[in-house]
């Protein structure tokens, strides 16, 4: 039985959602009553309030009014994959609407598509979680409408959980890619690092993809060698982030600690690493993001922001080494 009208408990919620994935039919029914966020080639649709975007959950009905206006109907929605429910169980839907002409949509709907990498830094925390996932699931549909044995179309199923082979029947489900982040201390210290192709000033923990069959402590072992070249004393897990950049990854962040302070950094990997003391990183923690060139014409060093979980890391790698030192003084 698929939990009907108003639903509050989590338990509740995921059993709603767990039958629209498995019952294409139920979710047929649910798009004609769910509520839509729109993307234009994985770009989403924003409003802007004040200086912070939101991104409008548009009704079913006001959706099929826009498409009747481009000669689509309802068919349209089966291309939307689900995303979640709200509190009183109405299905949340992503749909990517690239197919239409940019600007006059945006008109019609009183907002702007806004590239997610751009967009994300003056969006609110929850939209945050919910656009990232909605642009990886569209971006992993959009790049897996093909069997990679038959060379034939994938099907979708309606929810957009999976893709099946129409010709041998191969079940595709969307992916993501772990990846440890990593920070490093070797006591009082932490190690930031910086890629060629971060932004100007950007320091943060190192990170590196996991490769097949290896352990999370595996890959934090072996990336951490092979960055700064250092051996990895002990690791502790810190917590975990979806993270839709530059395709979907599923970041596992971890606090390690090293004996040795020798760095030896792999110039193919990271154009520098550093060692920074607590104060160092409470005032990189304050810069804000992309600062100004300083009078000597280089830039602050300043640390991920609030939406990447590599802030949050660093946050506590300070909170640690601040009640250290209190304990230390109330000895
Ligand atoms: N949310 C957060 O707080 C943070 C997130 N990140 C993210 O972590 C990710 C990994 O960091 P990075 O230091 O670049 O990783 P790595 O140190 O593993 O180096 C990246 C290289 O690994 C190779 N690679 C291996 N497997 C994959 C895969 N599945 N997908 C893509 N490349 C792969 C690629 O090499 P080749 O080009 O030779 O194929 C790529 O250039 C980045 O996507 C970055 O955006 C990083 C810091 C903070
Ligand atoms: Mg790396």
């Amino acid at each position: 039985m698929v939990a009907q009208g108003w639903c509050s408990s989590y338990i509740k919620h995921t059993r709603f959602l767990f039958e629209l994935k498995e019952n294409d039919d139920l979710c047929r029914q649910a798009l004609t009553s769910g509520s839509f966020y729109l993307f234009h080639n994985l770009s989403p649709l924003v409003q802007k309030s004040g200086s912070t975007y939101h991104a409008p959950a548009i009704s079913c009905s006001d959706l099929l009014k826009t498409l009747s206006q481009y000669g689509k109907d309802k068919s349209t929605l089966e291309e939307s994959v689900l995303l979640g429910c709200s509190d009183s169980c109405t299905a949340e839907f992503a749909l990517d609407l690239g197919k239409l002409e940019q600007s006059s949509l945006e008109k019609e709907l009183s907002a702007e598509f806004r590239d997610l990498s751009k967009a994300i830094v003056k969006t609110d925390g929850k939209n945050i979680s919910l656009l990232s996932r909605a642009q990886a699931l569209l971006r992993w549909h959009e790049n897996n409408q093909y069997c990679s044995k038959s060379g034939k179309p994938t099907q979708k199923n309606v929810s957009g959980s999976k893709r099946v082979c129409s010709s041998n029947g191969m079940v595709y489900y969307p992916q993501m890619s772990p990846v440890v982040i990593t920070l490093v201390s070797n006591g009082n210290r932490c190690l930031l690092a910086n890629q060629e192709s971060f932004p100007p000033g950007m320091y943060t923990a190192l990170a590196g993809f996991c490769e097949i069959g290896e352990t999370l402590e595996e890959t934090v072992r072996r990336e951490v060698a092979e960055e700064v070249g250092l051996e990895v004393d002990s690791l502790r897990y810190y917590g975990s982030q979806h993270w839709p950049f530059p395709m979907s990854s599923l970041m596992i962040a971890c606090q390690a600690t090293v004996k040795d302070d020798k760095l030896d950094i792999n110039k193919a990997e990271l154009k520098d690493a550093r060692w920074f003391s607590l104060e160092e990183v409470i005032e990189a923690l304050q810069v804000q993001i992309m600062p100004p060139k300083m009078a000597d014409g280089t830039r602050p060093v300043w640390v991920p922001p609030r939406f990447a979980i590599a802030h949050y890391l660093i946050q506590e790698w300070v909170q640690i080494q601040k009640t250290r030192l209190e304990e230390k003084i109330n000895i």
